[in-house]
């Protein structure tokens, strides 16, 4: 049994966590925090887990870190970095959801973020956690930058269009076009995520520079073997759970006479948590509500000069935790899918 540990136990993402190790086969949690519920069994705070997770959360002082195999930071940015260094000299693997160890560049990270990186060694050692492109280098790795929820989702979305720099898109002109439950911004009490405010209402936000553009410029430039450009706008939606992507690519000369149902296909045929849907499909974000899975579909309107790629995941899961479940089970080579046979919930 893997010993798991999670920084941050109350916040979505982490009972997203807590959710599905509970059905883990091969991984239990020895030691779950948060600073405002030290004391309180998690199964009292969140009666979904009665019977199912049987610790209580303590402070993260009081937490027995150092004797997990490996720990989660559900955190807010900045409270991984800070940890990450005494947790890895002790031998325990790190895998942070929040951005501490996504971009590569310190200065980028501090524009971003507006806070300096304090472990800029480690930060150059971090593997970027979006198993379809880094299985291998995961499987090597001690710690753990995940990849972000939008990120996730736009990446999948191109990355058989770009990977092993084919010429088959403008890479210079793509936009990405996404839309995000409210439980993408994290369970804080905000004005922004009151019922009364996002509920019957929709938005988009960050036009101007959303800290997910350089995560999907980095992302996609390793992924092509050289710069990629695109501009990518959120939109918050009134529902809890998903995130919908709307990926434009202009063809190029060379990428007109492509099958792209059958590149998309060939491409995540080997995939356990990513399902290219037939052609003209339209999917939706409720067809992966609670599951780790990601499904596309790859439309060329009128067989113009023109791809759309429809992307739908469900942040807290592939968005999220059950992308850091995945990458735990390549980390101590267990089946990938271990703990993650969710199938969505409907309605
Ligand atoms: N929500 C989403 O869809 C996604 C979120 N993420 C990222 O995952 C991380 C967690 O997100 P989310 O679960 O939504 O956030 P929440 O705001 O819902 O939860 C944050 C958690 O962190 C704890 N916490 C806050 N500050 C500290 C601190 N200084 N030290 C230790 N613990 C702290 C809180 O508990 P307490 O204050 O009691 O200690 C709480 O349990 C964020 O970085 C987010 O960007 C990534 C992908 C998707
Ligand atoms: C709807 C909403 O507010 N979404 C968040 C992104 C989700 C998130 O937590 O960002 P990371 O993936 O970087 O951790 C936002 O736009 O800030």
């Amino acid at each position: 049994m893997i010993k798991v540990g999670i920084v941050g136990g109350t916040g979505y993402t982490g009972v997203e966590l807590l959710r599905l190790l509970a059905g883990h086969p091969l991984a239990r949690v020895t030691a779950v925090t948060s600073r405002k519920e030290a004391g309180m069994p998690v199964a009292e705070m969140f009666p979904s887990l009665r019977g199912r997770v049987d610790v209580a959360f303590s402070t993260p002082e009081e937490a027995k870190l150092t004797e997990c195999d490996v720990v989660f930071f559900a955190t807010p940015h900045g409270v991984a970095m800070a940890q990450a260094r005494e947790l890895l000299d002790a031998g325990v693997k790190v895998i942070d959801l929040a951005a501490d160890f996504r971009l590569k560049d310190p200065a980028e990270f501090q524009r971003w973020y507006a806070m300096e990186h304090s472990c800029t060694d480690l930060l150059a050692e971090a593997v970027y956690g979006l198993p379809e492109v880094n299985r291998e280098a995961i499987k090597q790795a001690r710690l753990i930058g995940m990849a972000g929820c939008y990120p996730t989702s736009v990446q999948l979305g191109l990355l058989p269009l770009l990977e092993g720099g084919k010429q088959l898109i403008d890479t210079q002109t793509l936009i990405a076009d996404c839309k995000s439950g409210v439980s993408g911004a994290g369970r804080k009490a905000e004005v922004g995520t009151l019922f009364a405010e996002a509920g019957d209402n929709f938005k988009a936000y960050g036009v101007k520079g959303h800290r997910h553009s350089p995560e999907i410029e980095q992302g996609l430039s390793v992924i092509h073997g050289a710069p990629v450009k695109l501009t990518f706008v959120p939109h918050l939606t009134p529902m809890i759970r998903g995130i919908h992507s709307t990926i434009y690519a202009r063809l190029t000369p060379e990428g007109r006479d492509t099958d792209f149902q059958a590149l998309f296909e060939a491409r995540y045929a080997g995939e356990a948590f990513v399902d290219v849907l037939p052609a003209g499909s339209h999917p939706e974000t409720r067809s992966v509500r609670g599951s780790n899975t990601a499904r596309i579909a790859v439309h060329r309107p009128g067989n113009g000069d023109l791809l759309v790629i429809l992307v739908v995941e469900d942040n807290l899961v592939k968005g999220a935790s059950g992308q850091a479940v995945q990458v735990m089970n390549l980390m101590f080579g267990l089946p990938e899918d271990a703990g993650l046979q969710v199938v969505p919930l409907l309605p």
